[in-house]
């Protein structure tokens, strides 16, 4: 598969996992020195490598014919710009977008959420596409893997759109933990040393490494 249609089955399975409604997120992923993202005002339901599109690192459309890159250009070439990213996933998922018109993080109740990185900050609102939001949402993501997005939705990256999206479905899961907990009672969150000791856990044990 080349990379555009690896890139248009990764935004088929965002929208196959009900990550996204209609045209509500984009995709990138790295393929060289080049960045190829998903056209604005896609169906990522329906994206096809037609629908995606090659820019140079400063954001040029590699082809001046081409459909518009996403709206979220910025945020996209700032994360790869801050992070060795080689791919970036933004969503409205329904949770994570709940979570992100409430909260201003995400604390850490369980300890799968370390995988992220920690507490998951939430950016302040901005409009969508914009460089306030793009810049928002890098501060956001500072040792973190994923990052939400007030009153808008949720950012994941990854060394690769497997783990880019993996991520922004864990996320998801948390951010409905989160509510589901909430409604119960009191969030037990987990103590910084408590979260030390998992890491530490995970080192030692080399998990998620199955050689
Ligand atoms: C208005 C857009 O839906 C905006 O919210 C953006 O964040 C988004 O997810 C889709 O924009 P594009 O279709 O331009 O990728």
């Amino acid at each position: 598969m080349s990379g555009r249609e690896q890139l248009a089955a990764a935004a088929r399975r965002v929208a196959a996992e009900g990550l996204v409604v209609g045209t509500g997120g984009n995709l990138s992923v790295r393929e060289g020195a080049d960045v190829l993202v998903t056209a604005s005002g896609v169906d990522l339901s329906r994206c096809t490598a037609d629908d995606v599109v090659a820019v140079a690192p400063d954001g040029t459309p590699r082809d001046p014919e081409a459909a518009a890159p996403t709206s979220e250009l910025p945020l996209h070439l700032g994360v790869y710009a801050d992070t060795d990213a080689l791919a970036v996933v933004h969503v409205h998922a329904p949770w994570s977008t709940a979570i992100a018109c409430v909260l201003d993080e995400l604390p850490v109740a369980h300890y799968q959420q370390l995988l992220l990185g920690g507490p998951i900050r939430v950016a302040p609102y901005a409009t969508f596409g914009t460089p306030e939001l793009a810049a928002g949402v890098r501060s956001a993501l500072e040792g973190r893997s994923a990052a939400l997005m007030a009153n808008h939705g949720a950012v994941a990256h990854g060394s690769s759109l497997e783990q880019a999206l993996e991520r922004a479905l864990l996320l998801e899961w948390l951010s409905a933990l989160h509510h589901r907990a909430s409604a119960l009672g009191p969030v037990r969150t987990l103590t910084e040393e408590q979260q030390h000791e998992v890491v530490l856990a995970a080192l030692a044990r080399h998990y998620g490494s199955p050689a």
